[in-house]
């Protein structure tokens, strides 16, 4: 679903992303750690488009990234780490725009907008403009706003942050049903114990470069990811 070939991304001569390749098919749930600057919002934002990298080729879904990126984004839900939405608008008025965008239909969109927003207890803001939301709102808006067109792929940058106990509860539940009905998830996280628990694959970046990738078993075979996690950083440190 995402294939990550050589990715290098640099900013001046600094190479933030050194040679980076990871494939996550469809089914999985990829977790994504590293050290703070370790290179991985900008591997995510490489992905979705967002960011021009120099060396490498990323597919979603088998189209090229640098070639196709508005079909690619179709396929796409991007959750960044900051909730940067629109905050003279109301809820339901940004929800309506990122729909219109993708071009759902009124019967879908509708349909999709009740289920989440109720699920994630927004409903009822909706109707308020986003700059008097809590920063958990606004991120629970953009996890609604991120599911109003179906997308095969969710790409997500610490999505917990911000999310209270429930919330989270019902993220991880959705992601593992969006990942049962042949969809896929590929999140940075700095939540261990998350990760470890919830992500069928990771991916351990440093310096920019990737150090371990695998099953969550090949990962940490019988240790605690944070025991394989904090001795990776220590070595060569
Ligand atoms: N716009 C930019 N211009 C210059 N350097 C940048 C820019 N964005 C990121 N970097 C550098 O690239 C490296 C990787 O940063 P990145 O934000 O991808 O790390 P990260 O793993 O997401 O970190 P964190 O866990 O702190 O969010 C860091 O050294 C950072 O200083």
């Amino acid at each position: 679903m995402l294939r990550i070939e050589h990715l290098t991304k640099k900013y001046g001569d600094k190479k933030a992303v050194d040679d980076l390749s990871l494939h996550i098919q469809k089914g999985e749930i990829y977790g994504f750690i590293g050290h703070n600057g370790a290179g991985k919002t900008t591997t995510i934002k490489s992905c979705c488009g967002i960011l021009n990298f120099d060396e490498g080729e990323i597919y979603v879904d088998g189209v090229s990234v640098k070639e196709k990126p508005l079909e690619c984004k179709r396929k796409i839900a991007y959750i960044p780490d900051n909730p940067d939405l629109y905050e003279f608008m109301t809820g339901i008025k940004y929800l309506n725009f990122i729909a219109d965008i993708f071009g759902i239909s009124q019967a879908d969109r509708q349909a999709r907008i009740s289920k989440y927003a109720e699920m994630f207890e927004i409903k009822n803001a909706l109707a308020q403009t986003i700059d008097g939301y809590s920063h958990g709102m606004k991120q629970k808006l953009a996890i609604v706003s991120a599911l109003i067109h179906n997308p095969k792929l969710i790409i997500m940058d610490e999505p917990f942050v911000g999310l209270d106990p429930k919330s989270s509860h019902l993220l991880k539940a959705l992601m593992r049903e969006m990942c049962d009905k042949g969809g896929a998830i590929f999140f940075s996280t700095h939540v261990l114990e998350v990760a470890e628990k919830l992500c069928d694959k990771v991916a351990i970046i440093k310096s920019g470069k990737l150090i371990k990738s695998g099953t969550m078993d090949e990962v940490k075979g019988d240790d605690s990811l944070e025991d394989v996690f904090l001795e990776l950083e220590e070595k060569d440190a």
